[in-house]
């Protein structure tokens, strides 16, 4: 029999436990002890109960993504992700690579938008190329996708906030001080390059995805044979917050090497940490190796919102000290280990921090590397280096 996630008792976390005004009460304290147990294993699990399982909140999103994904292409092709230096925007099928392979999907990336945290100076945007990343969405009207704006907004919100509600239990996970790691996020404690007085420039992106069926997509062949829907990698930023549909497809790596389905359960959404966490924990907390495996004779199409959390654009990315993380942690970790090297298809650390430098300079790469039609028209200097 298949081993799945969901079969892995240790892997289901749930939210409600957690009470944000009493992080001591016993309610709390089972719900860091689960987190801790979850996040020295594999660090990647089904959290139960979010404010993202609503589902009020679930459907509206649902509908809103196969309403968009309805639209005929000229439409989406509307908020074509090329019009944006930002990259926001819908992104065709196949134009989006993992590892320098193409994926089978299509999606729109969203970002956060203030008008007090955009840059337009070109000297600035030098100095400081990942401010380019900061901007205006694109939407489309509410006459051609009703909710578009507002439904998208809403969902960031809740995510920014459980997401700070996670790492406040992180850090009692691991026994920090409180700030220790939601300084990352929003700059509160140092760390912070400065940027025209602006203090910290938090930061998150989201993703609507749609992996689709057929041997043609809007017009394009797919890639003969390939099931890449999205190519092995690890999640570049801090944690993710993954709402799949019912359709099977993702999968994730354990620590000998084996991919595990992680199959769709109602009431739960799926969590994983970004490099900037495992990076900062030393290892203890993995960035967990996952794909989604489009298969060539799928007969239903897979939708998925993914929100990702990242540190704050000018924050300088500084691991913790060993004599800080309660003992406690490692102990769990070395005892599931037992010496042994974890086997991973992705090369360690490829999206941790180079010495010195603020994690902005991480997710410029990253944006770079993913998507090539706006690296091409905004940025040529940038890739011919
Ligand atoms: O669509 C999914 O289920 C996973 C997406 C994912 O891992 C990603 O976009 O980083
Ligand atoms: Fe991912």
């Amino acid at each position: 029999m298949t081993r799945t996630l969901a079969a892995l008792s240790e892997y289901h976390i749930d939210f409600s436990l957690w009470q944000p005004h009493s992080p001591d009460s016993p309610s709390s304290q089972q719900f860091v002890a689960a987190i801790r147990r979850a996040a020295s294993g594999l660090g990647f699990f089904y959290l139960h109960n979010s404010p993202l399982s609503d589902p009020t909140r679930r459907a509206k999103m649902f509908d809103l993504v196969h309403r968009f994904f309805a639209l005929p292409i000229e439409t989406r092709k509307q908020i074509d992700m090329a019009k944006s230096r930002h990259f926001r925007g819908f992104c065709q099928f196949g134009d989006e690579t993992t590892l320098y392979k193409q994926d089978m999907r299509d999606q729109v990336d969203y970002g956060p938008y203030s008008e007090s945290a955009f840059f337009t100076d070109p000297e600035l945007l030098t100095k400081f190329p990942y401010l380019n990343l900061l901007g205006p969405n694109q939407f489309l009207d509410d006459e051609v996708l009703e909710g578009h704006a507002a439904i998208v907004t809403d969902w960031f919100n809740q995510s920014t906030e459980t997401c700070r509600q996670l790492t406040t239990a992180l850090e009692a996970a691991l026994g920090v001080e409180k700030g220790r790691l939601l300084k990352f996020l929003d700059g509160e404690g140092g760390g912070v390059v400065d940027v025209c007085g602006q203090g910290a420039l938090p930061y998150a992106r989201m993703k609507t995805i749609r992996y689709p069926v057929g041997d043609i997509v809007d017009g394009i062949e797919r890639e003969k044979g390939s099931e890449q829907g999205v190519g092995a990698h690890k999640d570049s930023g801090w944690m993710t917050l993954l709402s799949p549909s019912e359709v099977a497809g993702l999968e994730v790596q354990d620590f000998d090497g084996n991919w595990l389905p992680v199959e769709y359960i109602e009431g739960a959404i799926v969590f994983n940490f970004g490099q900037q966490v495992e990076y900062v924990t030393r290892g203890l907390f993995q960035a967990a190796t996952h794909r989604v495996v489009s298969r060539v004779d799928a007969q239903e199409t897979r939708f998925s919102v993914a929100w990702f959390a990242l540190p704050a654009l000018n924050v300088k990315m500084e691991p913790l000290e060993e004599a800080e993380i309660d003992g406690e942690v490692r102990n769990i970790w070395t005892s599931a280990r037992q010496g042994q090297d974890i086997v991973c298809d992705v090369p360690k650390g490829d999206m941790f921090p180079k010495k010195e430098e603020e994690h902005g300079m991480v997710a410029w790469r990253t944006f770079l590397r993913s998507h090539k039609q706006v690296a091409e028209a905004w940025y040529p200097d940038a890739i011919s280096k």
